[in-house]
């Protein structure tokens, strides 16, 4: 086969010479997007294509479980700024601009950037998701893509978010591709109704889908809900019914003691953002330690690429680590492992996916990391990708058993990439006549 011949198929591939683990290994995809085997030597393959990985580290692709994936038209657009008035004064009037065909291409524009990163899977959360959906479908990776309703306290407002709330899921599932699922937003509690969050829940938990929401982001957030309800954001969620299962709360920064034993209790899954929380200065982080004592599944996310500005999960697991340790006076908090395993386990854990590790029969969502200056010497797999390797280290990048990048090289990226600047352009300009 010549190079251009193995992007976008499904096929038998064979990875050879690969760091697993800490061992040489090899990997066997079995055409039908699952790994078929692990091992020191596999014989008893087809594979129609071979990958000598010269040694590259092996790690299961990134899940990036909290996001707004068109938000990369803003990269660096409105920075340095307060969490509310960056949202009120910048973000959201510039946001009601936005065409189907913006998002197609913001949408494009993150996908494209998650693969040059070695991120597989991620959960969104925005508006016009159908596009999000054609441009993931296209992309060859893995989504959930929510609608994002907000509705003010507004009943007629609420009324009409959620039809299109449920005419979003149904597109989606239109689509007929597993890798693009569906999952249901209220955005937070300071922008949902009682009832918008009561019906989301309720929704969400009819259809079988994930609910996604921004959870105890900032000190004012906590304060306002509790003026407002009587009651801290958890617990008024819960009122709501929005904790359970397969609730997806992202940045969970301010709880105390009796907002983490809710959420463990719920099984909801809590999404730290260090990068953008620090960004936006909340001044707190995921209160990590206890979280994992209290066994919250606690996953990784980057958030939007204006508040970030990147869609890299390796810059967010090592500044996950190093502002655990940091925050909380400790280094031996967050080790290395565990931030691969939010990046990856506990991401696809809360999807339901059948991902997060490389082992026979898990979905073929893997990375390469080629041989590089931060990857040398080797003593640890888990320390190379976390302390010292960056996104742009990743050389290949397969999900569903289908090579979207290798050695770098991503069939199309150029025209994305001049499409998403020019569109970005335009929509700003619109944006300042208004
Ligand atoms: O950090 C954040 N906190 C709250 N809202 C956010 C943040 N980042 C983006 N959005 C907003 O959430 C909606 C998408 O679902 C958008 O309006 C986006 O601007
Ligand atoms: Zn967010």
């Amino acid at each position: 086969m010549t190079d251009t011949d193995i992007f976008g198929k499904q096929v038998p591939i064979l990875i050879r010479n690969v760091s697993l683990n800490g061992k040489i290994q090899e990997i066997y995809l079995d055409g039908t997007g699952m790994i078929g085997a692990v091992g020191e030597k596999i014989t008893d393959h087809d594979a129609e294509f071979i990958i000598d990985g010269d040694g590259a580290t092996a790690l299961p692709g990134m899940i990036n479980m909290h996001t707004h994936s068109p938000m990369g038209l803003l990269r660096g657009y409105a920075d340095d700024m307060q969490l509310f008035e960056w949202l009120s004064t910048k973000i959201w009037p510039t946001e009601a601009h936005l065409t189907e065909d913006d998002i197609y291409w913001g949408a494009k524009l993150a996908c494209l950037e998650m693969i040059r990163t070695g991120t597989t899977t991620f959960n969104d959360m925005y508006f016009k998701m159908e596009s999000v959906g054609r441009a993931v479908d296209e992309a060859g990776i893995r989504a959930c893509l929510s609608y994002c309703m907000i509705d003010g306290g507004d009943h007629a407002k609420f009324e009409s978010e959620a039809r299109i709330m449920e005419s979003t899921v149904k597109n989606i599932r239109s689509l007929h591709n597993p890798r693009v699922m569906p999952g249901v937003s209220p955005h937070a509690v300071y922008t949902v109704s009682e009832e918008g969050l009561a019906w989301c829940a309720e929704y969400a938990k009819k259809e079988q889908i994930p609910l996604h929401v921004h959870l105890s982001e900032t000190e004012q957030e906590v304060a306002d809900c509790v003026a407002a309800h009587g009651m801290r954001p958890p617990a008024w969620l819960d009122h709501c019914g929005v904790l359970f299962e397969q609730c997806i709360a992202a940045h969970c920064c301010w709880l105390d003691a009796g907002d983490i034993t809710l959420l463990a209790k719920r099984g909801v899954t809590a999404v730290h953002n260090p990068i953008s929380n620090m960004k936006l200065a909340g001044n707190r982080a995921l209160p990590y330690p206890e979280m994992k004592t209290a066994g919250v599944n606690v996953a990784l996310g980057t958030d939007g690429a204006s508040s970030n500005n990147a869609l890299d999960m390796f810059s967010e697991m090592k500044t996950a680590a190093i502002l655990q340790k940091f925050f909380w006076n400790d280094p031996t908090v967050m080790p290395a492992a565990d931030a691969l395993k939010i990046a990856s386990q506990n991401g696809a854990k809360a999807l339901g996916l059948n991902a997060g590790v490389i082992a026979p029969g898990r979905l073929a969502d893997l990375i390469l990391i080629g041989r590089n200056p931060l990857n040398v010497p080797f003593f640890s797999t888990d320390s190379n990708a976390v302390y010292a390797t960056s996104g742009l280290a990743v050389s290949t990048t397969i999900c569903d058993g289908v090579i979207l990048m290798h050695d770098g090289v991503i069939p199309g990226a150029e025209e994305i990439m001049n499409k998403a600047g020019d569109v970005a352009s335009d929509l700003v300009r619109r944006a300042a006549q208004a």
